[in-house]
C-alpha cells in the first residue's frame, strides 16, 4: 500500500500498481497481507483501502481478495460485513495473533468467520507471527468442517509438510512462496505466491508454468536465481526493517519508482538506500529481473 507523507492512501499509486500488474497477468489479487500492512490500518483506512482496491479491480475485470488481520475477533467480523455489503465474496484470515489459538478457540474462530459467512469464500494465512502455524491435520479438519474455506498460503512449508498437505486436505489449493514452489509444484497441484518474483511478473508467470509442466531444469534454474535474489535483498535492506511491506514495497518500487517505502507507524520502513542498492544489484548481477525498456 502506497501511504503519502501524511499516511494516507497515495491513490492514485495504488490504482497505478494494480493497473500495472493486472497487465503483466497477475490477477489474483489481495489486499492486507502483512506486506499490505492488515495489521495496522484503521478502520477508516481499512474501508477506504478496500473502496479503492475493489473500484480499481473491477475495473479490470478482477474479483477482489480482502485480507483481515486483528486480535479482535468482532472487529474481523464487522471487517467482512463491511466488505460483504460491498458485494466482496473473497478473504483472506489469519489467526488473531496476541495468544496462540488453543484447539477450541481455533474451532471458534472458523466457526465464527467461515461458518458466519456461507456465501464468502476464504484463504487460510499460515503464518509463524499469527502464533500458531497449521498442520496438515488441521487443514483436513477444516476442509471438512468448512466447505467454503478453500486455499492455504503458506509461508513456510518443509518437504514433509507438503506432502501432508496434498495428501491430508487435497480440497484446499496450497500456495507457496518461491523457494517451496519448485518442490511442492513436482509432487502436486502447487499454487505459486509471488513475492520477490513480482519485480519481474513475466518472469514469475514462466517460474509458475514451469512448475505446471514440471519442468525441473527450468525450475531449479529459476529458484536458484530468486534465492540470489533473496540474499541481494536482505544485505540492501539490512538489520532494523523486519516487515514484510518493508521488502514488499521496494519491489512495488523496482516496477514504479514513485511507490513511498514508509510503513505505518510504529513500523519501520526500507530506507532510499536500501533501493538504491537493490536496484543496482539487479542491473550488475540479475539484469533478466528488471523490466526491459
Ligand atoms: N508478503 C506476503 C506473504 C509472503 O510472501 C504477504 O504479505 O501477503
Amino acid at each position: 500500500m502506497p501511504w503519502d507523507e501524511s499516511g494516507e492512501l497515495a491513490e492514485e499509486l495504488f490504482r497505478a500498481s494494480i493497473a500495472d500488474q493486472v497487465a503483466q497477468d497477475l490477477r489474483h489479487l489481495y489486499v492486507f497481507g502483512t506486506a499490505g500492512e492488515g495489521y495496522a490500518v484503521d478502520e477508516r483506512r481499512f474501508d477506504q483501502v478496500v473502496d479503492v482496491f475493489a473500484d480499481e479491480s473491477r475495473r479490470h475485470g478482477v474479483d477482489p481478495m480482502v485480507g483481515l488481520i486483528s486480535p479482535s475477533l468482532p472487529v474481523v467480523i464487522g471487517r467482512i460485513e463491511r466488505c460483504v455489503a460491498r458485494g466482496i465474496r473473497s478473504f483472506q484470515l489469519s489467526l488473531p495473533s496476541w495468544g496462540a489459538l488453543n484447539d477450541v478457540e481455533l474451532a471458534t474462530f472458523f466457526a465464527q468467520t467461515c461458518g458466519r459467512f456461507p456465501e464468502a469464500e476464504f484463504l487460510h494465512y499460515n503464518l509463524v507471527r499469527s502464533g500458531r502455524i497449521l498442520t496438515p491435520d488441521d487443514y483436513a479438519t477444516l476442509a471438512a468442517a468448512h466447505p467454503n474455506l478453500v486455499a492455504v498460503k503458506h509461508t513456510r512449508a518443509d518437504y514433509a509438510t507438503v506432502h501432508g498437505l496434498f495428501a491430508k486436505a487435497p480440497a484446499l489449493r496450497h500456495f507457496f512462496t518461491e523457494a517451496t514452489y519448485s518442490y511442492a509444484s513436482l509432487v502436486g497441484p502447487a499454487a505459486f505466491l509471488v513475492s520477490i518474483a513480482s519485480v519481474r511478473p513475466q518472469l514469475a508467470r514462466e517460474y509458475f508454468d514451469a512448475g505446471v509442466a514440471r519442468d525441473t531444469d527450468a525450475l531449479l534454474a529459476t529458484c536458484a536465481q530468486l534465492l540470489e535474489l533473496s540474499g541481494e535483498l536482505r544485505r540492501a535492506v539490512g538489520p532494523g526493517p523486519h516487515m514484510d511491506g518493508a521488502f514488499d514495497k521496494i519491489f512495488a518500487k523496482v516496477r514504479d519508482p514513485r511507490f513511498p517505502l514508509a510503513l505505518l507507524p510504529p513500523y519501520q520502513g526500507a530506507s532510499d538506500a536500501a533501493y538504491e542498492a537493490f536496484r543496482a544489484a539487479l542491473a550488475q548481477r540479475h539484469a533478466d529481473w528488471l523490466e526491459r525498456p
